[in-house]
């Protein structure tokens, strides 16, 4: 345990002599060892200074909370900390408190230079804290600066010597270590992690490793995050001396607040934008966060859905944003009280927008850490908050067992497709008419790709009527194929020079001295072959492999190539799998083709809106009619603006109608009611159902069938005649009055009526019955009975502090991991 003294500590905050103007004559005399802070109600119970109290005070922060309690407690004693609490548990303030009463105990002056480091993985996090840093310590005389980049380096450099309190992304931080002539961090007291477990992971890690080269081994650090880190490696490149583990919700059941109410759906990828849309037509009155997975799919969904103006207001953030239009969009949803803002994960961590209803994370999350961080923007300090997940039936298995194992309480929620509102034919007009909207589509289709390669099963979406080509993919499979080829010649040559070397060891010397491989002797010696399979080594490096001149060697050789490569492909599904975007494609193809016989047949609908999709996916073509069903389709192109539709790089004739037979087409077509974004759903026009996704309703109605099948299972399985075991329980029908079981009337429950659920609890105590109802009712998969209504949910849902400002150029270079572990592009 590290021990610094805090001479003339105030423990009831009264010294006078601790105003702005008085630094150095606060005579400290009290000294002490240890402070146990566990008894502290309120902030005035601290060992902290009256500046600090009155910082806290005036942002109206009077009780600490569990985290604040006890890492304050420790870090005043000294101790190297590695916090971890749940998501809006206050973790901020407590390391900015020891922060300043560390410096305040030193007697810190602006002469005494860089004293505190506080490093935080984004901009936007490293603002906030800022902020909050300025409101608390406005009564100090500590400066304070903000370095994330992006102004000239000597405008920073000039400032940052004189800086005692630093808040920074590291990227930015070792530039000045780098660059800045008298950046001198020797006398460092004390650094933080903020999101310590996202700073010391592989997006950051040599960044970080030569950041803490330059710090002095003799320092205070504090590491917080919800998703601490305890790898023995990590705290080793730290240099941590005994750190104390703060973990304050470790013994809690679920490692995400309790007051966030969570569930999960599963939807194809093809039909997430219409979830969406369903979603946000629900939920109008909400403040949302909206989860993707890079900056492209963030910039073209942002786009898509401002154009067919949901109702709500919509905002992007990602990193690809310039600085300023990024500093934009986070204040603007900080101010908003209804919004939508579309996000990358460079929003996942530590912000704190205030009053956020829902987090929507569309596309699956890397891992459940990321999970709990993005859920987190929502249900912060004792507010409520829900969570919703968008989950593909490939991801579900997997992803929810990491969930459980987080201990995160998380509910399925059926999606019934029939009650989505279909904004497919729409967004494919928008992107026809706008071709830098069809661009930004396919760029975002790509980007998505790259950034969580190509699982299998993965449809178009994003308002694209047909796959754009995937440049990527072809290269990657050439890149494969050259190097596997030439590895092929080289083992073939080799295994052909062990053969001759006995004869050639005979005849001449030479070749024992010769080179590793291809030496006169051997090129000698091998004849005519050999010279061939150097000439494909040298077509191959010239990108000249298709070359029609092929010797048989080289024909062998590709031969056996095609055959690794197929193997290769069958074992590694993570790989880019080329067959799945030929089946996209393909598929695309079938529905135009579709579309075409369909119009070609029925007259009426020949004279109907071209961008309407057809609801008769029985077209029923062979293969004769394709060419034909081609050239119509390439017309059709054509005149939507869509010239390069037809340029795959697919084996289109076979491939179109293998595929066929295999995919069902009425998941793709004429399933999802065709919508007019503008004017609402025209689903059940005669019950006024508008449809769209209500989770509220959804899960009410979820109950409500669980509770109808409690009764049917507990009514079969005993038979009518004998006596019901229950039946001591009074029927909540007797008691609330009658209640349909049709649909409507379980969606019109309201939050007091909740007897269905309470009967239900105790039925499931008593019959210990409840998860196989339940199992049951999910596996049913009637979707039809799921809840989904249309009623339009109104959720509850001073100081010397110098500011470097922003402004800067992307000097973070934010390189999330994927998956795999692997960089991914954001
Ligand atoms: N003692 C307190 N009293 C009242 N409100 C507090 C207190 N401490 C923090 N808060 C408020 O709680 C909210 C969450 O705080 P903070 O951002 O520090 O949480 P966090 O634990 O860092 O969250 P995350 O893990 O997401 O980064 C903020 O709005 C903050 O103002």
């Amino acid at each position: 345990m590290k021990s610094f003294s805090m001479s003339a500590i105030d423990v009831s905050g009264s010294d006078c002599s601790m105003c702005s103007s008085d630094t150095n004559s606060s005579a400290r005399e009290i000294k002490f060892e240890y402070f146990d802070s566990s008894k502290c109600e309120k902030f005035e119970d601290f060992p902290i200074c009256k500046k600090t109290l009155k910082g806290l005070t005036s942002s109206k922060f009077m009780k600490p909370t569990d985290i604040q309690r006890e890492a304050i407690g420790l870090a005043l004693n000294g101790n190297d900390i590695l916090g971890a609490a749940k998501t809006g548990s206050g973790k901020t303030l407590a390391f900015i408190i020891p922060i300043l009463e560390h410096l305040y105990s030193e007697k810190w002056s602006q002469n005494d230079g860089l004293g505190a480091l506080i490093i935080s993985p984004t901009r936007e996090l490293a603002f906030q804290t800022f902020e909050v840093l300025k409101k608390i310590g406005k009564f100090h005389d500590f400066s304070a600066g903000l370095v994330i980049g992006g102004k000239p380096l000597k405008e920073e450099a000039g400032r940052i010597n004189r800086t005692n309190i630093v808040v920074c992304t590291p990227g930015r931080l070792l530039q000045h270590m780098d660059e800045t002539t008298y950046f001198n961090a020797d006398s460092l007291q004390i650094v933080v992690l903020d999101e310590a477990d996202r700073i010391l992971d592989m997006g950051f890690s040599q960044t970080m490793n030569a950041i803490i080269e330059n710090l002095p081994a003799e320092r205070q650090t504090l590491l917080f995050s919800a998703t601490q880190t305890r790898s023995v490696k990590d705290l080793a490149r730290l240099s941590l001396t005994d750190p104390v583990f703060v973990s304050v919700h470790e013994n809690a059941t679920n490692s995400t607040p309790e007051q966030l109410e969570q569930s999960y759906m599963v939807c194809e990828q093809h039909e997430k934008l219409n979830l969406l849309w369903s979603f946000l037509k629900n939920h109008l009155q909400s403040k949302i966060l909206v989860f993707l997975t890079c900056c492209k799919e963030v910039k073209y969904v942002y786009e898509a859905m401002r154009r067919l103006r949901p109702g709500i207001p919509v905002m992007a953030l990602h990193g690809g944003l310039p600085q300023l239009r990024r500093v934009e969009a986070y204040n603007q949803f900080v101010n908003k009280q209804r919004a939508c803002l579309f996000a990358t994960d460079i929003a996942a961590r530590g912000l704190d927008f205030p009053a956020v209803n829902w987090v929507v994370q569309l596309d699956c999350p890397e891992d459940a850490n990321t999970y709990i961080h993005r859920a987190g923007r929502t249900a912060r300090y004792e507010k409520d908050g829900q969570a919703l997940l968008v989950l593909l039936p490939s991801e579900e298995e997997a992803m929810v067992k990491q969930l459980n194992d987080k201990k995160i309480p998380i509910e399925k929620i059926r999606v019934n497709r029939k009650r989505l509102y279909s904004i497919q034919a729409k967004m494919e007009s928008n992107c026809a008419a706008e071709p830098e909207l069809k661009e930004a589509a396919q760029r975002a289709f790509m980007t998505y790709l790259k950034s969580v390669y190509l699982m299998s099963n993965k449809k178009v979406s994003l308002g694209l009527a047909i796959a754009p080509k995937i440049r990527f993919l072809k290269k990657d499979q050439k890149r494969k194929e050259e190097q596997a080829l030439k590895q092929t010649v080289v083992e073939q040559k080799l295994a052909k020079n062990a053969q001759k070397k006995p004869q050639s060891e005979e005849s001449s010397s030479e070749s024992d001295s010769g080179g590793e491989e291809g030496t006169c002797s051997e090129s000698d010696s091998s004849g005519s072959e050999v010279n061939s399979s150097k000439e494909i080594e040298k077509k191959v490096e010239n990108g000249d492999s298709d070359s029609s001149e092929e010797s048989d060697l080289e024909n062998e050789a590709r031969t056996s190539n095609e055959k690794k490569l197929t193997k290769l492909k069958q074992k590694d599904k993570p790989e880019i799998n080329l067959k799945s975007v030929k089946q996209t494609e393909s598929v695309s193809k079938l529905q135009k083709v579709n579309k075409l016989s369909t119009k070609k047949s029925n007259k009426e609908l020949a004279d109907s809106d071209e961008s309407s999709e057809s609801d008769d996916s029985e077209s029923g073509e062979s293969s004769d009619n394709e060419s034909d069903s081609d050239d119509s389709e390439k017309l059709k192109a054509l005149k939507a603006g869509k010239t390069e539709s037809f340029s795959f790089d697919v084996d289109e004739d076979d491939e179109l109608f293998k595929v066929k037979k295999d995919v069902d087409i009425d998941e793709i077509l004429g399933v999802l009611p065709e919508v007019d974004p503008n004017k609402g759903s025209n689903v059940d026009i005669e019950t006024g159902d508008a449809g769209g996704i209500n989770i509220a309703l959804a899960k009410k109605r979820m109950e409500a069938e669980d509770d109808e099948e409690v009764q049917a299972v507990l009514g079969s399985s005993d038979g009518e005649d004998k006596a019901d075991p229950l039946s001591f329980i009074p029927d909540p029908d007797e008691i609330y009055g009658a209640r349909g079981s049709d649909e409507s009337s379980a969606e019109s429950y309201d939050d007091a009526s909740p007897p269905v659920s309470k009967k239900r609890k105790i039925q499931d105590k008593l019959s210990g019955r409840k998860q196989n109802t339940a199992e049951s009712s999910s596996d049913s998969g009637d979707e039809s009975d799921d809840v989904i209504n249309s009623d339009d949910d109104v959720s509850s849902s001073g100081g010397d502090v110098m500011d470097t400002e922003l402004s800067l150029k992307d000097d973070e270079a934010i390189a999330l991991k994927s998956r795999d572990g692997k960089t991914r592009i954001v």
